[in-house]
């Protein structure tokens, strides 16, 4: 096992072992499959959004997960209650902006909330990703097309500078940074994008690692490298029988997980800046 990897492993362990309470105000279409993951994952989800509750939630928590899949402008000022109890708590939070791009009043809501609280990790596919930074790209509904990691290594750099936070996007292969390293990682399986939530799911599964492991960069690695072989070791079992059996199956892996689960089923690879603008894979 690389350096690297027995760092991302300890990060499971830490999840397994803390069982972390994470606060999700999520949409409507994925909240029970959100809750099951947690718990697969060794987490424990709560879901809360009335305002008079959610800062006492925030606070309690170890990471808020904002979602704006199914948004109303209610829901995303109670979002920004909760976003700033866990500021002043020292609570992280993170933000996966379902459908920016797809209508002006989810592109608006997800830059509202990236103003008015300090959010500590943002993951999306690279279209929702490209309008948070005014950068068009097509998005029908909540999915974009087929990216792989490294074409999406540039916006995530420059995403995540211009939001002066680490940012995920995640397609076929997924990258995430911090502004200045940025990585690679690959594993997961096609069927992911056959099953909805599955992208909700991970932002919050991310939660419950940043709330373990405070280099978010190390963390959201971590969570991106043992969702993905959770997925692969999944479809290995099920890709035969679809994506009903899939979704089964990877909420099992979840649970199966451990540190040497990544082995042959995901990738972690560190992307260098060349120096004049581009980056190279290590
Ligand atoms: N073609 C693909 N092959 C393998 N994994 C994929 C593919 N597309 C997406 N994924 C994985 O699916 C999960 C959700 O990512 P994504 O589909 O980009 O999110 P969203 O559902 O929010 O658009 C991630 O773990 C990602 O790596
Ligand atoms: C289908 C749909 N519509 C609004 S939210 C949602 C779920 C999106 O989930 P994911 O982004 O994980 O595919
Ligand atoms: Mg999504």
């Amino acid at each position: 096992m690389s350096l690297l990897e027995k760092e991302l492993s300890d990060v499971l362990e830490k999840v397994q072992n803390t069982k972390p309470l994470v606060h999700n105000m999520t949409n409507v279409v994925v909240t029970n499959f959100t809750a099951n993951g947690l718990y697969a994952l060794g987490a424990s989800p709560v879901m809360a959004y009335a305002p008079e509750e959610v800062a006492d939630m925030a606070k309690i928590a170890g990471a808020l997960v904002l979602n704006i899949g199914t948004l109303s402008t209610p829901q995303v000022d109670a979002m920004i209650l909760a976003g700033r109890s866990a500021n002043a708590h020292g609570v992280p939070v993170l933000l996966d902006p379902v459908g920016a791009g797809a209508t002006a009043f989810r592109t608006e809501s997800a830059l509202r909330i990236l103003r008015e609280v300090k959010v500590s990790l943002v993951r999306g596919n690279a279209a929702e990703i490209a309008h948070l930074v005014g950068e068009s790209r097509e998005i029908k509904g909540v999915d974009a097309g087929d990216t792989a990691g490294a074409e999406s290594a540039d916006l995530a750099v420059r995403a995540a500078r211009a939001l002066n936070t680490v940012v995920a996007i995640t397609g076929r292969e997924d990258v995430i940074t911090d502004g200045l390293q940025c990585r690679i990682v690959s594993g997961g399986d096609a069927l992911l994008t056959q099953v909805t939530g599955t992208g909700c799911l991970l932002t919050s599964v991310l939660g419950a690692f940043a709330a373990v492991e405070r280099d978010l960069l190390l963390a959201g690695t971590s969570g991106l490298a043992f969702y993905g072989a959770a997925a692969s070791r999944a479809a290995e079992r099920t890709a035969a029988a679809g994506p009903g059996s899939f979704q089964i199956a990877f909420l099992d892996e979840l649970a199966k997980l451990h540190p040497h689960s990544l082995k042959g089923h995901a990738a972690v690879r560190e992307m260098q800046a060349t120096g004049t603008g581009g980056w190279w894979v290590g």
